[in-house]
């Protein structure tokens, strides 16, 4: 039997990526989509300005659009996932958990409360069992778990790989971030082309706040956050998808280039149906990994490391992901099926 799934916040960028992921998936089935008051009661096809270079499945343009509303949803729904702006997010994911819906959420709300797990499955899935945490907590019989940011999500497998290694101590870390990462609406080509914005609302701190919490440990009761100050600098450039980052990680010891690249390398992947192949690509050409020859490897999950140099205080390395992809709705779907496997849907 498939899962039934739901898309909350369906037309929008990453509800389309979703819609594209989801629809050929071999566990999952979409059967209900939602959107605003705007869209809420029209097709699928008219509410959504499709923009993926894959056209719309007919059957998921015939549906219809929900309102983003328990009442709206059918009970029997098994999982939703979120792509919701933040501030909606907020205000009504808690109201789905209530009512007894398993939600994946990919929006930036509640990522660092204590009783929300926030999980890469390659990385740290036992922290899904804080789950059971919030439901003891919060009385509900549904659940809420959340993927990490964009930014975020390109440079902690690597950097996982070298805290288990050999010890995180500190990260710096500076960024180059696709235009798709503000949605279709969020920088103009007025704005961005001839050009790079070096700033991005709020990104510095999710990705200062969300590496410590998913390289943190998981207890059973509480995830003590990794004891690393991270420092983020975030830059948009005229990239369509795909954030490249530049960091530098003090590790505890002398590391070599070699053995930095053999820990990533080996580092494991999940057995998930959307888990890449190998986690980590490790380029030794020095001007690898790029966005546009990269962002795609292993349908768009692979992250790609490159440049790795020593340093006075440990190693310093280009990391790359798909931002839509690995970074957003990929990310929420293989936090759907760590679900799955964990028996939470
Ligand atoms: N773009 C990216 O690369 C990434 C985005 N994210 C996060 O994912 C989330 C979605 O981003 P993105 O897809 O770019 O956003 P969009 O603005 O493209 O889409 C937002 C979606 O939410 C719906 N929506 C808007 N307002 C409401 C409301 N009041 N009630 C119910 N539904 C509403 C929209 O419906 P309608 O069409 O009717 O307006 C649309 O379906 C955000 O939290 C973002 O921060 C995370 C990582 C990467
Ligand atoms: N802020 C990211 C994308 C994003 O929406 O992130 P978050 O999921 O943390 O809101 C970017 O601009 O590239």
């Amino acid at each position: 039997m498939p899962v039934t799934v739901g898309i909350l916040g369906a037309t929008g960028a990453v509800g389309q990526r979703l819609v594209q992921l989801l629809d050929p998936h071999p566990d999952f089935e979409i059967a209900a989509l939602t959107a605003s008051e705007n869209s809420a009661g029209t097709s699928y096809r008219e509410a959504a300005k499709w923009r993926i270079d894959t056209p719309i499945p007919d059957h998921i343009g015939e549906m219809t659009v929900r309102a983003t509303e328990p009442a709206a949803v059918p009970d029997d729904i098994d999982l939703l996932f979120s792509s919701l702006p933040s501030a909606v997010g907020e205000a009504v994911e808690p109201d789905f958990a209530e009512a007894g819906y398993v939600v994946s959420s990919n929006s930036s709300n509640f990522r660092t409360d204590p009783d929300v797990p926030l999980t890469i499955p390659e990385v740290n899935p036992d922290h899904v069992e804080l789950l059971d945490v919030q439901r003891d907590q919060r009385g509900w019989d549904g659940a809420l778990l959340k993927n990490p940011n964009c930014s975020t999500i390109t440079m902690v497998p690597p950097l996982a790989a070298l805290d288990e290694a050999f010890g995180v101590e500190r990260v710096d870390v500076s960024t180059l971030q696709a235009v798709s990462g503000a949605g279709y609406s969020g920088v103009t080509s007025m704005e961005i082309i001839d050009n790079a914005i070096p700033h991005i609302g709020g990104e510095e701190t999710k990705m200062e706040t969300e590496s410590r919490k998913l390289l943190g440990e998981f207890d059973g009761s509480e995830v003590e956050w990794l004891d690393a100050d991270v420092a983020a600098s975030c830059n948009r450039i005229p990239t369509l998808d795909g954030h490249l980052e530049n960091v530098w990680a003090d590790l505890d010891g002398d590391v070599s280039v070699e053995e930095a690249a053999e820990a990533m390398a080996a580092y494991p992947s999940a057995d998930l149906h959307s888990s890449p192949g190998p986690l980590i690509k490790v380029f030794d050409e020095p001007d690898r990994p790029q966005p546009r020859l990269d962002r795609n490897r292993e349908d768009g999950m692979q992250i790609s490391v490159g440049g790795i140099q020593e340093t006075e205080t440990g190693i310093q390395f280009n990391t790359l992901a798909h931002n839509t992809l690995r970074g957003a709705a990929g990310a929420s779907i293989l936090n759907g099926e760590l679900l799955v496997e964990k028996g939470y849907v």
